[in-house]
């Protein structure tokens, strides 16, 4: 199986409003091909917003997206979804499909032709094997959809968004469903597979883990950019989320350990 490569995305200036409200502002973003990049913040900082923005779902007011040099919003609907993969944080479908069916609906970009001419070249399913067994959801490949657990849903995903062989991968919030294990399993196969990689996340410490990078949202502007050493740290966590935190080497890996102490107490004038 060829290996997928990263390429170079560039968020410029990126806003994006709705009802008279600015919900992104201003945001530049440069990722480097094969990088992975957290995307952190509270609730309603604009991360799935701007995760939108990049996967193409939704356009820019001012500002551009660009893939490998390419403005991702010029380029026709199935040639974005064969650059960008995205998993969101809730996949929903009311249709009776099994995993193998999920994850084959990651091939329609690169398919000739409409539905539901299914291309039954011998390499479809063996790219459609390799991300079943990549996401470790082999052992469910006939289970249907419907009756999947939360974890197991999000993997499912991973393997639909990897059988789609994007060269940008955008993950809305990856791991909120998956046990300890899961996640840091989760998190080690997608740094594995090379992408160049945006993950909205909101346990800071699985970002100091697992990303090169971190760039940090508050309300719609991006306050903090960089390695995740030089951003996360006490300061910016009091300030942006409101929490006394400690972030020391850990003990173990030479990653960030964020341990928290509670909500910040208020500085009484
Ligand atoms: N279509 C919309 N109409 C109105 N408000 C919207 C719309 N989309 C997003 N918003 C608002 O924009 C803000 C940012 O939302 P967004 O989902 O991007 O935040 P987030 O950082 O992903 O939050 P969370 O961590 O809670 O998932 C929120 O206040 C949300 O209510």
């Amino acid at each position: 199986m060829p290996e997928q490569h990263g390429v170079r995305l560039e968020v410029r200036d990126a806003s994006w409003r709705v009802a008279g409200r600015t919900i992104v502002e201003d945001v530049d973003l440069v990722c480097e091909p094969g990088t992975v990049t957290g995307l952190l913040g509270p609730n309603g900082s604009g991360k799935t917003t701007l995760i939108n923005l990049v996967a193409g779902l939704t356009r820019p007011a001012t500002g551009s997206v660009s893939v490998d040099g390419r403005d991702l919003h010029a380029l026709p609907h199935r040639e974005r979804a064969r650059l960008v993969g995205l998993v969101e944080q809730q996949a929903s479908t009311t249709l009776d499909l099994t995993v193998r069916q999920v994850v084959e609906l990651g091939r329609i970009p690169h398919r000739k032709g409409r539905l539901p001419a299914l291309d039954t070249a011998p390499d479809e399913h063996e790219v459609v094997d390799h991300a079943l067994r990549l996401a470790d959801v082999e052992d469910l490949a006939d289970r249907s959809w419907q009756t999947l657990s939360g974890g197991e849903r999000q993997r499912t995903q991973l393997a639909r968004a990897v059988a789609q062989r994007p060269a940008v991968l955008l993950l809305d919030e990856p791991t909120n469903h998956l046990d300890l294990g899961h996640q840091l399993d989760f998190l080690a196969r997608v740094r594995g597979l090379g992408l160049t990689t945006v993950a909205a996340l909101h346990d800071l410490e699985l970002a100091a883990a697992y990303c090169d990078r971190v760039a940090v949202l508050d309300a719609g502007r991006v306050v903090a950019v960089g390695a995740v050493a030089d951003v996360l740290t006490s300061e910016l966590i009091a300030e942006v989320y409101g929490v006394d935190a400690t972030v020391e080497p850990h003990p173990v890996h030479d990653r960030p350990h964020v341990r928290w102490n509670g909500p910040r107490t208020k500085v009484r004038a």
